[in-house]
């Protein structure tokens, strides 16, 4: 451990104890002035004494300071026109913004390309840990599929072909070996829905507005759309969302289980960048396999792919993995004898 840190870690130990206790209650969930319950928002942990544990005397509380923002505006090559790419300075969050306010952030195939790319490049990035996604504006997080371009077979961009290739970014957020975190204030809907559901985590708005609209203007998703919904709020309420094509708002929206948290639309980015932070000083590792493993429990045969992945990957970075390659690029056999075979 560096001098440096071994004293900030010292520094937090006495901070921890001499800084003014949180009363227990705000270390409870709270409930906020609609009623409904909200998760804590002050970051602390919960703890049997009202006093931070050995953890929180360790790491200190998360920062809620603003982060700053570094904009990305060519990525693969291509200028952005629909999408705003951002990352942190000296931090591991990577923040991608639909950004097509007017339209209430739709997007065309244009729209999901450019995401597709950003979300790529924050996968490949090593220094990029957590991805946030979210809208421009306070109106609207994303509001489904471009109606206006909608053709026959699809969205239809400047080549003049009709796409779904919203079902591509679907996977590839799925897939994306760290955390997405769905940052929604104002309507999340339609698709614009299901990108949110697709996301890891969602930290909603108080003026968040959830719901399916595709039957009332002849559309569905009968893949992640709605079997996932399915996991998120059980079969009744999946049914209810789609066959009724309601919206629910913010707090209807946390009892359903659909989000992860709800917040004053003015701390949305706060508290968004709170749970990266919070994250990042978790196991990347840890994070990477625990996602691929909730995928595999509802994925199948491509879950287990994922999954399974992580176990080559892990492996690759063994001695023992090391062994074979080394023994076959030397020409001789592997001993792998040397390697414990644990209960
Ligand atoms: C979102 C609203 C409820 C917001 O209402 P309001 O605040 O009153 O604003 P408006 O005045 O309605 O909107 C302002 C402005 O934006 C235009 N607009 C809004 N949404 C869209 C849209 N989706 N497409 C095109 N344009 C949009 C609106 O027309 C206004 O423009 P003006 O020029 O000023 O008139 C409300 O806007 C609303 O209900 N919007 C429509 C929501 C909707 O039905 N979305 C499409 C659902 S279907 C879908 O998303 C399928 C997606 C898909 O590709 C798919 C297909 C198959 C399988 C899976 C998927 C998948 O996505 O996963």
């Amino acid at each position: 451990m560096s001098a440096q840190r071994r004293l900030q870690v010292i520094g937090n130990h006495f901070l921890a104890q001499e800084a003014p206790q949180p009363s227990p209650e705000s270390l409870v969930t709270r409930q906020n002035t609609a009623g409904a319950e909200t998760s804590n928002t002050n970051t602390s942990y919960a703890s049997v004494d009202g006093r931070p544990n050995s953890y929180g005397r360790v790491h200190g509380s998360v920062s809620r300071e603003p982060a700053k923002w570094r904009r990305i505006p060519v990525v693969s090559r291509e200028e952005l026109t629909d999408v705003i790419y951002e990352k942190a300075v000296g931090e591991g969050i990577a923040k991608i913004t639909i950004n097509r306010p007017e339209r209430r952030n739709a997007f065309r195939p244009r729209t999901v390309q450019e995401l597709s790319w950003c979300f790529s490049d924050a996968r490949d990035d090593p220094d990029v840990g957590v991805i946030i996604l979210t809208g421009a504006g306070d109106l609207a997080f994303c509001s489904g599929g471009d109606q206006a371009v909608r053709g026959k077979g699809g969205y239809v961009g400047e080549d003049g072909v009709p796409r779904l290739n919203v079902l591509d970014l679907q996977i590839q957020i799925r897939r994306l070996p760290k955390p997405v975190v769905a940052s929604v204030a104002g309507y999340a809907v339609g698709g614009g829905h299901i990108l949110h559901m697709i996301c890891d985590l969602t930290i909603a708005a108080d003026n968040a507005v959830f719901g399916q609209t595709g039957p009332k203007v002849g559309s569905f998703d009968a893949g992640y759309g709605s079997t996932h919904m399915a996991r998120l709020v059980g079969q009744k309420k999946a049914r209810e969302m789609w066959f009724l094509a309601r919206l629910y708002d913010a707090q209807e929206a946390l009892r359903m289980g659909l989000v992860n948290t709800v917040v004053p639309l003015d701390k949305l980015e706060e508290e968004t960048l709170v749970w990266c932070r919070e994250m990042l000083r978790n196991s990347p590792t840890a994070l990477r396999v625990l996602k691929a493993a909730l995928n595999a429990a509802e994925d199948g045969q491509a879950g287990l792919q994922e999954l399974g992945g992580n176990a080559t990957l892990l492996f690759y970075m063994s001695e023992e993995g090391n062994e074979g390659r080394q023994a076959y690029v030397e020409k001789r056999a592997p001993d792998f004898a040397k390697f414990k075979r644990l209960p």
